[in-house]
């Protein structure tokens, strides 16, 4: 299946999208570095002017509400507003849904008046803004359980592309659904990489209309994993290293390697 994929990395690097991020403090750096990488050009923005003005011009907007302040809910809302009507994509992380009421109610209020393109989050996030039995710890998943049924029935709850990501990534629209294998578990012992795989997901969504998104979706989420895998073929002492390396896979892989060496399989029809 992965062959439908190829020449999706390329436009990125080709096109080079402007992408604009309102995301948390701790994944600024980590969030600029990975786009730069990656060949897209990262804006950061916390004040709704400016977010407003800046979504007119990017090529596609990723809201993450890690570390929301009670002025960033607004940001949020005028950058996904403006977005949908320069008709950008828009991707939403709920960093945290459901370990706090504040931030499932948050997450409930950018649905109900954004158009958001892809929702992608971990179980226990994904669960928590469905309404799904799930497990958080903080920011993490600790939940087991049937994760290609919590996106499919996401993604038909909410009527878009649901991104779940873990050990397997599960991409599911309210009618396909795609699992890629890929990934390493070294992955979890850095900080943010689930927020800067969803500015990946947009940078990729930016740079790819005219493909199918769900298809765009599963490139961004196969080629961020196989990247992980060939840091870790560098082996590295720990997280620092690892952190680096990956840094450069994400800069060095090349689309041919990627295919080669990504597995990406149907999950069945909803
Ligand atoms: N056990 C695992 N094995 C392989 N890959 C993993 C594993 N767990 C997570 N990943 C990968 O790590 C990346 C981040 O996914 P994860 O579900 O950990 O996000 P997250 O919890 O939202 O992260 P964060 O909040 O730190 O940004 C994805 O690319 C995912 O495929
Ligand atoms: C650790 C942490 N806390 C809020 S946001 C964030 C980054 C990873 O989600």
């Amino acid at each position: 299946m992965i062959e439908q994929l190829k020449g999706m990395l390329d436009q990125v690097r080709e096109k080079q999208p402007l992408i604009m991020n309102i995301t948390n403090q701790v994944v600024i750096q980590q969030t600029a570095n990975g786009l730069l990488a990656l060949g897209a050009s990262p804006v950061m923005s916390s004040h709704p002017e400016d977010a407003r003005e800046l979504a007119q011009v990017a090529g596609g907007v990723l809201l993450n509400i890690g570390t929301l302040q009670e002025a960033q809910l607004e940001t949020l809302l005028e950058a996904g507003k403006s977005a949908n009507k320069a008709g950008i994509p828009v991707v939403l992380d709920p960093v945290g849904a459901g370990a706090t009421s504040y931030r499932t109610n948050a997450v409930n209020k950018i649905l109900s008046e954004v158009k958001i393109s892809v929702l992608r989050g971990n179980g226990g996030e994904i669960a928590a803004v469905t309404n799904q039995h799930w497990g958080m710890k903080g920011v993490d998943s600790v939940g087991q359980g049937d994760v290609v049924q919590l996106a499919k029935n996401a993604a038909k709850q909410l009527d878009m592309i649901v991104v779940v990501t873990g050990e397997k990534d599960v991409i599911s629209s309210p009618s396909r659904t795609l699992i890629t294998e890929n990934g390493t578990e070294m992955l979890t012992r850095i900080t943010g990489a689930g927020c800067v795989l969803g500015s990946v997901i947009t940078a990729f969504l930016a740079a790819n209309r005219e493909s199918d998104p769900i298809e765009v979706c599963t490139a961004a989420a196969s080629f961020y994993s196989v990247a992980a895998e060939k840091a870790m073929e560098r082996k590295p002492k720990g997280p620092g290293d690892f952190e680096f390396y990956f840094r450069d896979a994400l800069y060095e892989l090349s689309e041919a390697e990627w295919i080669k060496q990504g597995i990406v399989t149907e999950g069945g029809t909803v």
